[in-house]
């Protein structure tokens, strides 16, 4: 429903959550795993960075360009065309007041450089907010051929003005993912193990992380921005993600990608394309708990921790 050119939001979550969405098979290859890479300021500060050259290049004869754990994050693009975010019957809204609020991704094997692969999809959770709906869309991948499961993103995402449709004294929330899934984020007061600052491209890094299967307008039209209340075109959040996930490998992983077990993020604010991105990271065992300041504003804009399979190897 549409008034004045804008959606109408309403939420049914019976019909939600009875749709049974199709599945969706797609390929990529190791000019899109490099592209991505580029994309979230992969060799941004050198272009013969000692600790990411193999995620853009066959260095030294290696025979496959190495997949960023944070790749598997574009797979649910897949689901909706490119469009941001997958058609759920029952669920209406006005898609220029749409954010991205968290991303989880697990990694059960390294993500392959390229593939011909395929994805599930279901509603995870519905939660009304009163001022806003919360979404949640999990997306299972698998390789086409052997059916092998190689990863899974839960993304979440805040629908702005789309809140209210259930009794306010006690607000719908349906969650199907275990509780210790859920992560609270609490910043430890002590110094970082570690920060990382990098540049991100005034002109071009929204730009250029949308060739990667993004091309959600708020991020590139200026027009757009502005009706969904921004000066000018946002980062992708997920471009942000990735920034941060690049930060911890660098960091803690001496640049192995296949180091990950599983991320997770909440974004905070938005960044402007041109910001400096400085995470300061946390290490506790295996887990490394990250905040991402926008150094122009110091506002916080992103916290989570990326989960390691060892103890990270610099300590
Ligand atoms: C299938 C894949 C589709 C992917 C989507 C693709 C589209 C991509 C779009 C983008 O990339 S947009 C850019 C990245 N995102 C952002 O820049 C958002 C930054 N964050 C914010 O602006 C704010 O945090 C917010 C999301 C507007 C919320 O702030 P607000 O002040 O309105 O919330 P609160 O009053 O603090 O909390 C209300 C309620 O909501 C919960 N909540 C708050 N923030 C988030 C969040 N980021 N993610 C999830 N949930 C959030 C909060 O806990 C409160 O709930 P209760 O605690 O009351 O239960």
């Amino acid at each position: 429903m549409a008034t004045n050119g804008r959606t109408v939001a309403s939420v049914d979550p019976d019909v939600a959550l009875a749709y049974k969405f199709p599945e969706v098979s797609f390929a990529y290859d190791e000019r899109d795993v490099a592209l991505y890479a580029l994309g979230v300021g992969a060799c941004g500060a050198d272009a013969v960075d000692d600790k990411e050259l193999h995620l853009v290049h066959h260095r030294d004869g290696q025979r496959h360009i190495k997949a960023l754990p944070t790749f598997a994050s574009l797979f649910p693009n897949k689901n909706s065309n490119g469009r941001g975010i997958v058609n759920v019957p029952g669920i209406h809204f006005d898609a220029s007041l749409l954010l991205h609020g968290q991303q989880y991704i697990e990694i059960y094997k390294p993500i392959p450089s390229c593939a011909s692969v395929v994805n599930k999809v279901k509603v995870a959770g519905l939660h009304d907010k009163g001022k806003a709906t919360i979404l949640e869309i999990e997306t299972t991948t698998s390789l086409k051929d052997s059916g092998e499961v190689l990863c899974m993103n839960r993304s979440t995402i805040f629908l702005r003005g789309a809140g209210g449709f259930s009794d306010s004294s006690r607000p719908y929330s349906y969650t199907t993912y275990p509780a210790n899934q859920i992560s609270r984020i609490s910043i430890p007061n002590s110094a970082p193990s570690a920060v990382y600052e990098d540049q991100t491209q005034q002109s071009q890094q929204a730009l250029l992380y949308r060739l990667s299967g993004d091309y959600n307008p708020l991020h590139s039209d200026p027009m757009v921005a502005q009706v969904a209340g921004f000066t000018r075109p946002i980062l992708h959040g997920l471009c942000t993600l990735g920034f941060a996930a690049r930060a911890v490998i660098k960091s803690f992983c001496n640049g192995d990608p296949a180091a990950v077990r599983n991320i997770f993020g909440r974004f905070l604010l938005h960044v402007y394309p041109g910001e400096t991105l400085v995470t300061e990271m946390w290490v506790d065992g295996q887990r490394v708990q990250y905040q991402t300041k926008a150094k122009e504003r110091d506002r916080a804009v992103l916290s989570g921790y990326v989960l390691l399979k060892h103890i990270p190897s610099s300590l």
